[in-house]
């Protein structure tokens, strides 16, 4: 699928240059878009923005032309009254559907299945062998009963197949609901993408996705991930030089602004999904190993068919060469010879097991129902067996253990510490003097963020931004502060966005009176590592000593301990001299330390429980401080007494063997960097065979969910993770009990565990299973006589078939041993925070 877009694009591209080498085409813009005060056109529009056409933008004047030609104030954006014109002239920001898969289209796929091939083309010799020796109606039978079971088997998979392409058709409805945010009526506000029309100034941040074509319009240290259009995996900085910015990428780092100026079936991505058809399903790893079987087992009974069929026929026409009777054909010879057919055709059907299809296909759709129950993302039942198969888990902390909300809980100022139980802020700031520290405070926090306050039309004050600087943003608000005013007053000149790499902001701002202020917030060691002086009560600056950064140091911990999320605030004054581009490193001015709770979700304790029940180690990889880590790490049991907790910086620093010894016990890992977690994952697969899911935010994640085995993006706002985690021990406690249908052969540790019968009357679904299988069977035995061309059978027979059907038991442990690992596609699933917009599933 990824390939396909790439050479899409690629086509593309040339068409696209072929046509800029053709000279510039001729747009000519409908009368009524004149009327109602656009004046360009939407194609020339998508193809400037598409063929990245810097020329074509000078050419109009940049971004401010491109705005004044869509009608628009960058500063004010589109107004709600004049949407649907703009959704008319310019089209809306919905992608056409692939037309849903029909239920006889699932039937069709059903019936690819070799097995289910052998046996009809058995159904068809046995109808005519049949018809041949016994005549009409009698010859049926046979045929018939292998047609009825083939029947059985198709309209199972076929249902289940279907019916979870329904399910999954109405959860990618619901992921696609991808809020974004934007200006409009010169208000921030956020909008569904389906509402985003041409015009829209839309704000994008870290982790966001792009939501149309268009173009920059500011923007600091801008980066974008734009391997789901091109496969390039290299991120490209979008800056005036290359300001356009396309549908379906997405923001690496950074934030910035951008001008919408094609929307839909005419972005890029669009145009690339008009070109593409659709992707083959693929079979599960189980699958290919069960047909595998099957298809060894058949070919076996092929060879066997075909040698009986040539000794009978041989024997005969020996006996007959030696009576001299060869030349003299009777009827009864010819019948003779298509009864040797017969045989030969039996033993086919009779080796071919159809009844493995079955079981599997059924186990798997329960798992199936299952997960989606918990609305995980699962596109295909593969995803429940390479679940099932995982004995590692990485998840970071914040949204996935934690619910995201968060609320000040502890602040440090003026060398006291003070719980925020009240919403009075003379609690903290007691004297009239530390006005000076309020006030400087509050800048701060209004200042040095990517968050604002915002009021809707009624007036209401809502916080849009991320949940870390919501807290921040709120605590301000309770503290008396005025987000606008605040704004107002000074000038931001330059900004460092957060990311988890730097672990902090910072921005540089001009004060009133054109002095420039530095302030940053950040991981609370690092940012006091940054500073050298502190602020006292009465607004004075006091240098720190190293007793004084000792005594900080334990207010740290001491929050952290606490669960507590700590940052620091810091600003520093620049002199006249200082250089305007760069932000200072060092040299600030200590505000304050605040401690941010996000409690842990109550289900969690029980889900790492079910973990490590089934066998799975648990292991949290955050970037938070190692305290907060291992607080959090203990409360929810992932933490124990003999596992190890380390900081991401001595982690990267160890030898590969210093890196063996700890891995096993690690359990928790704080300050970490998205390539720590990623250095964990590949040495957890490459070095132990641990099979990997990761669940992360799909930000600072996305390298580790890329490596994982399987990679769950849960999206800033976190989801229902736990459900998640409790399937992936509940399928995989469920497979192993299932004696199998295999999971974790390769996995030397898991040898031990061959015993298949463990807990085996545990898993309901897999007893149902059985139930039903061998229900079937019984009936067409006992009572399909006729049709399945079978006898009853004597109950010694059964005894037999039982022992018979035992010794399989050794085989499927042989099987076991096949290894699986490396036919399994790596897999992803996402929960449609960072899903591209159509959303193939490109993973
Ligand atoms: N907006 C922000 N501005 C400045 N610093 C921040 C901001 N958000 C978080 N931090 C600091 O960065 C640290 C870690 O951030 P990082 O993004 O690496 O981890 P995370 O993804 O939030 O956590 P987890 O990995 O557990 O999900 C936090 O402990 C906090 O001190
Ligand atoms: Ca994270």
């Amino acid at each position: 699928m990824e390939e396909k877009i790439r050479v899409a694009l690629y086509v593309q591209k040339a068409a696209l240059q072929f046509i800029d080498a053709a000279g510039r085409t001729e747009y000519k813009l409908s009368g009524e878009a004149r009327e109602a005060g656009f004046t360009i056109d939407p194609d020339e529009l998508a193809s400037i923005v598409r063929g990245h056409d810097i020329k074509g933008l000078k050419h109009y004047n940049g971004v401010e032309g491109i705005a004044q030609k869509v009608s628009v104030s960058l500063n004010e954006g589109v107004h709600e009254s004049d949407i649907p014109i703009r959704q008319k002239i310019y089209g809306i920001n919905r992608y056409t559907e692939k037309p849903p898969r029909t239920f006889l289209m699932f039937v069709w796929d059903a019936l690819q299945d070799l097995t289910l091939i052998i046996l009809m083309v058995c159904a068809v010799a046995s109808i005519g062998v049949g018809l041949a020796t016994e005549g009409w109606p009698k010859g049926l039978y046979d045929g018939l009963g292998i047609i009825l079971s083939i029947f059985l088997v198709v309209m199972v998979t076929a249902i289940s197949d279907y019916k979870q392409s329904l399910q999954f058709r109405d959860l990618d409805k619901e992921k696609k609901k991808i809020i974004i945010q934007v200006t409009r009526d010169e208000r921030r506000q956020k909008i569904s993408i389906y509402d985003l029309v041409v015009g829209d100034v839309v704000h994008l941040s870290i982790g966001d996705q792009v939501p149309a074509d268009g173009i920059l319009i500011s923007g600091h240290s801008l980066v974008i991930d734009e391997s789901s259009l091109s496969g390039e995996s290299e991120p490209v900085n979008i800056d005036e030089e290359r300001p356009f910015l396309l549908s379906g990428t997405k923001v690496q780092d950074g934030s910035g602004k951008m001008l919408v100026t094609t929307v839909g079936m005419r972005t890029e991505w669009g145009k690339l999904m008009e070109t593409l058809n659709e992707g083959g399903q693929d079979e599960t790893p189980l699958q290919v190993k069960l047909n595998g079987v099957a298809t060894i087992i058949g070919k076996i009974g092929l060879t066997f068919a075909v040698i009986t069929f040539l000794v009978l026929t041989g024997r005969f026409l020996v006996e007959k060469a030696i009576k001299h009777k060869i030349t003299d054909w009777s009827s009864t010879d010819a019948l003779t010879l298509i009864n040797y057919f017969a045989v030969s055709v039996t033993i086919i059907v009779v080796a071919v097991p159809e009844g493995l299809p079955l079981a599997v296909t059924l186990s798997l759709a329960f798992a199936m129902k299952k997960l989606m129950n918990d609305r995980a993302l699962v596109r295909h039942l593969s995803a429940c067996e390479t679940m099932g198969s995982a004995n590692c888990i990485c998840t970071d902390k914040t949204g996935t253990l934690t619910t995201n909300h968060m609320v000040v809980d502890k602040i440090w100022i003026c060398h006291k510490i003070t719980k925020i139980q009240s919403n009075k802020y003379e609690d903290i700031f007691q004297s009239e003097t530390s006005r000076e520290v309020l006030n400087i405070f509050l800048q701060a926090i209004f200042q040095n963020t990517n968050s604002e306050v915002v009021k809707d039309k009624e007036g209401k004050t809502s916080i849009l931004g991320t949940p870390t600087e919501s807290a921040l943003l709120e605590f301000g608000l309770i503290l008396g502060g005025d987000f606008d005013a605040q704004r107002r007053e000074c000038k931001i000149i330059k900004v460092e966005p957060f990311n988890s790499v730097r672990k902090k902001m910072s921005v540089l701002v001009a004060l009133p009176g054109g002095r420039m202020r530095a302030f940053c917030k950040g991981a609370s060691e690092i940012v006091l590592g940054m500073c050298d002086k502190v602020i006292d009560e009465s607004g004075e600056t006091v240098t720190l000593s190293e007793e004084q950064v000792g005594y900080i140091t334990d207010v740290i911990n001491s929050f952290a301990s606490e669960a507590l999320r700590t940052l620091c605030l810091a600003f520093k004054d620049l002199n006249e001299s200082s250089d305007e581009n760069s932000i200072p490193e060092s040299g600030y001015i200590l505000i304050t330390v605040v401690g941010i709770k996000d409690p842990v979700r109550p289900e969690v304790r029980e889900a790492v429980q079910t973990c490590l029940a089934a066998g799975i180690t648990v292991r949290m990889v955050t970037g938070d401080n190692i305290n907060t880590a291992i607080a959090i790490a203990k409360e929810c049991g992932i933490l124990t007494s003999d596992g190890e907790a380390v900081e991401g910086p001595e982690f990267r620093n160890m030898s590969p063997d210093e890196m063996k010894r700890i891995i096993p016990k690690l359990q928790v890992m704080a300050r970490s960097l998205p390539l720590d977690k990623h250095t964990l994952v590949t040495q957890l697969r490459n070095t132990f065979r641990d099979v990997v899911a990761v669940t992360g935010d799909g930000t600072n994640d996305a390298p580790a969910l890329h490596e994982a085995d399987i990679g769950l993006a849960m999206g800033i706002a976190g989801t229902e993770l736990v459900g998640v985690v409790q399937e992936v021990g509940a399928v995989m406690s469920d497979n192993r009990e299932n004696g199998q249908e295999v999971f974790n052969e390769i996995n030397s540790r898991e040898m031990e565990k061959i015993n298949v019968f463990r807990g085996i009357f545990s898993s309901w679904m897999f007893i149902g299973i059985i139930v039903v299988t061998v229900a079937f069977q019984v009936i067409i035995v006992e009572f399909l006589g006729t049709f399945a061309s079978t006898v009853p059978l004597s109950w010694q027979l059964w005894v037999l078939s039982v022992v018979i059907g035992a010794i399989s038991m050794p085989l499927a442990v042989v099987i076991k041993f096949i290894p699986v690992k490396n036919n399994s596609p790596k897999r992803q699933y996402h929960n449609g925070y960072d899903l591209l917009p159509s959303g193939p599933d490109l993973a």
